[in-house]
């Protein structure tokens, strides 16, 4: 079997698919994408197309390290998102021709369904009570919010005090019944957290997520010297090489690569491999679409320290379309009382709706998150 075709579909709301086509007519599909950057990761995967048309897909390990090592340059959201979407659909082929789902291919499950979280209250966390409400109607019992609006480096107490009132007010409304993550987002400076996670030490959540901006990764053992709250990051982390800093320094206790940034199913099935290996949880980020939804599943299902899966029905970004709108087989990725079960069909067990994904390419937004600003008009991190 060769490789015979790459084609890219940028569609809304803001994801992009990969078709490979094979010259036995197997057909894989792929999401390599990076919010707000679409058009350059589509650039991306056509040059990466170069070493992949003509060749063997089934040889993805190989592959992948040509596509990684061979033009000298490597890491990094761009690259490692085209990588990513290239190599889960390489794993869609490969189970397709094989006949298996891919976390056969991977050793078998571990377990039998996947607990999936939801986000509730938006860019700026609002209205969060009645989206608990209505989502724990549909069997969700744990959940996802941004902690603060806009924060300055150094900010007021009265900011950390309204970011701790919303938090306070989830657990009058819903006690211990339900459980919820903190995404700082990156908002949140260092002389920041430590004030932040001290104040929401008593409420007792499930974790907080990006504490700091990865790039000051360095904090993570730091803050979690001080804190009891479990910290969490990994979606601007992009492969085993960024983690594996993460985890000789310590402080994080759940990881959360991205199956659409850190180079795909072959690249994150070794990071949760190193995350065990560190007593470190794995929890897929996922705020994208249904192939990297089911490529996060594919690792969650044969990996023992998976723990939580991010999914995006719902989210605050899927404007313009839902997370199955582009998928035949909606059923499959039913949730029930707060879980999912394994996508059983050859591959990655994705059926893509391909006449609606080719209408919807025709008109596909160029979707940008909002630049923030400070009140004194300086950038703020979103
Ligand atoms: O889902 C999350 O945890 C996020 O922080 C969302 C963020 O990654 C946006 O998708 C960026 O555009
Ligand atoms: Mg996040």
């Amino acid at each position: 079997m060769r490789i015979t075709k790459l084609t890219t579909y940028r569609v809304p709301p803001r994801w992009m698919f990969l078709k490979i086509e094979t010259d036995e007519g197997v057909v894989g599909w792929g999401e390599p994408v990076l919010e707000g950057r679409a058009r350059t990761v589509e650039a991306a995967v056509h040059e990466l197309s170069e070493y992949l048309v003509g060749q063997d897909p089934s040889r993805i390990n190989d592959l992948w390290q040509v596509m990684y090592r061979a033009g000298f340059y490597r890491g990094g959201p761009i690259l490692m998102s085209a990588i990513a979407g290239i190599d889960q659909a390489l794993w869609d082929i490969k189970g397709k021709v094989m006949g298996q789902p891919v976390y056969e291919l991977l050793g078998g499950l571990v377990r039998d369904k996947m607990k999936v979280y939801s986000w509730v209250g938006g860019d700026r966390p609002a209205d969060i009570i009645n989206d608990i409400k209505r989502l724990r109607e549909g069997g969700f019992d744990t959940f996802k919010m941004n902690g603060t609006e806009e924060l300055g480096i150094v900010d007021s107490a009265r900011k950390v005090d309204e970011a701790v009132a919303r938090i306070a007010e989830i657990r009058a409304a819903f006690g211990h019944d339900i459980e919820f993550g903190i995404d700082f987002h990156g908002r949140v400076a260092a002389p920041m957290a430590k004030p932040l996670l001290k104040a929401l030490e008593p409420y007792r959540p499930l974790f907080v997520e990006e504490p700091v901006l990865a790039e000051q990764a360095e904090y993570y053992p730091r803050l979690a010297e001080q804190t009891a709250i479990p910290l969490a990051a990994g979606e601007r982390m992009f492969s085993r090489f960024d983690f594996k800093r993460v985890f000789q320094a310590g402080g994080i206790a759940i990881v959360q690569p991205d199956l659409s940034h850190a180079g795909g199913i072959t690249e994150c099935f070794k990071i949760a491999g190193m995350a065990e290996a560190h007593d470190v949880a794995f929890a897929p980020h996922c705020p994208l679409g249904p192939v990297a939804l089911a490529s996060c599943l594919a690792v969650d299902f044969v990996s023992h320290n998976a723990v939580l899966q991010e999914q995006s029905m719902g989210i605050h970004y899927n404007k313009g379309a839902e997370l199955l709108d582009f998928v035949k087989n909606k059923d499959d990725f039913r949730i029930e009382d707060g879980y999912i079960n394994p996508l059983r069909k050859p591959g990655l067990g994705v059926e893509i709706d391909e006449e609606r994904v080719i209408e919807a390419s025709k008109n596909a937004p160029d979707w940008r998150n909002p630049v923030w600003r400070h009140a004194d008009g300086s950038v703020a991190e979103w």
